[in-house]
């Protein structure tokens, strides 16, 4: 079992629907409609945000959300996992009636607590939500630029990016960016080759998160290669929504031989019924990877992660040197 790092997971779409469950019934609310054959009921992009809505409402409280935080990445430490980076959003917790610091506190406690039992490292990243709007989003922007927790560590900006331009956010990332917060975003995903290369011309990210429609032009490739942008990769998630008919459809082997830095993620994992280690394990089938290509996503995660030169440091002492360096390590 290779070890794994996680760049790219949403809090929220991190629920299972057995705590969903048990959510709705503390808070007395239906989710039958949401929730049938032990999976989430959606059909397409936009009715999936309009279920993670539903289900991000049923984290209400501080210990709610403790309790979401430490059960997702106990599970990913049992699955190998070394680190993880969250991606929280203080829109979702404000609208289930929670202060974005008690939020921020809850999934703090819950992440010491996993760490605790596990070993796990993980980080959070603030999260802004496109179809929110711009001042929302540098409202998001703002909160994680003033708050100063040791365990936010980036900033970035999801929702639906057929939403508005890139740079109607420009502003949101320079102050994420002036905080010195490490900055990602997702691009590339229901927007076309033009929304990486309008992310990377205008808000100057390290990270893309998805990327993958970079594929439909070869000089945006070679710019991704060249410039060392890491591509967050979550293979399940855009198979389930349809981004790409099948897995044998996915580009990510053809990033990858272009010379990309590519990770593996699992996005909303319960929402796409993937989970990191089936990632790891579905890209394993499906493109005959070896464990040392396997091994270079993990490295490359690490090298990617929003932690301070000495974490960093630790966490690749973790991760097994590969024999023979693969394309994507070279870059590194
Ligand atoms: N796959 C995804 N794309 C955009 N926004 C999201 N929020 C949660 N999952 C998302
Ligand atoms: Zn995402």
């Amino acid at each position: 079992m290779p070890i794994k790092a996680e760049l790219h997971c949403h809090i929220e779409g991190a629920a299972s629907p057995d705590l969903a469950v048990s959510q709705a019934r503390k808070y007395n609310v239906d989710l039958s409609a949401l929730v049938r054959d032990g999976g989430y009921v959606w059909h397409d992009f936009t009715s999936f945000l309009a279920a993670y809505d539903v289900v991000a409402g049923l984290f209400r409280s501080e210990d709610d959300y403790v309790r979401l935080a430490d059960h997702y990445l106990s599970s990913l430490a049992r699955d190998g996992a070394i680190y993880a980076e969250l991606f929280v959003s203080p829109d979702h917790a404000r609208k289930a009636g929670l202060s974005p610091e008690a939020y921020i506190r809850a999934l703090a406690e819950g992440m010491q607590r996993a760490a605790a039992k596990t070993g796990i490292e993980s980080r959070m990243v603030v999260t802004g939500v496109r179809h929110f709007g711009v001042e929302a989003v540098e409202a998001a922007a703002r909160f994680a630029a003033r708050s100063r927790h040791p365990l936010i560590a980036g900033f970035g900006m999801a929702g639906d990016e057929r939403v508005g331009d890139m740079e109607d956010f420009v502003r949101a990332f320079e102050i994420a960016r002036e905080a010195g917060l490490g900055i990602t975003v997702h691009a590339g995903e229901f927007g076309g080759w033009e929304s990486v290369a309008a992310a990377l011309d205008h808000l100057r990210p390290s990270r893309i998160g998805h990327g993958v429609r970079a594929v439909e032009n070869t000089d945006l490739v070679k710019r991704i290669a060249d410039e060392g942008v890491v591509l967050e990769c979550c293979p399940g998630s855009n198979i389930a929504l349809g981004v790409f008919p099948s897995l044998a459809d996915h580009p990510l082997p053809r990033l990858l031989q272009a010379g990309c830095r590519v990770t593996l993620n699992s996005d909303d994992p319960p929402f796409f019924r993937t989970s990191l280690a089936g990632e790891y394990e579905a890209t394993r089938r499906a493109f005959g990877f070896d464990e040392r290509t396997l091994t270079s996503f993990t490295q490359t995660a690490v090298e990617a992660a929003f932690v301070d030169r000495k974490t960093r440091a630790q966490l690749l002492t973790r991760v097994p040197k590969p024999a023979a360096r693969s394309a994507s390590a070279r870059k590194l």
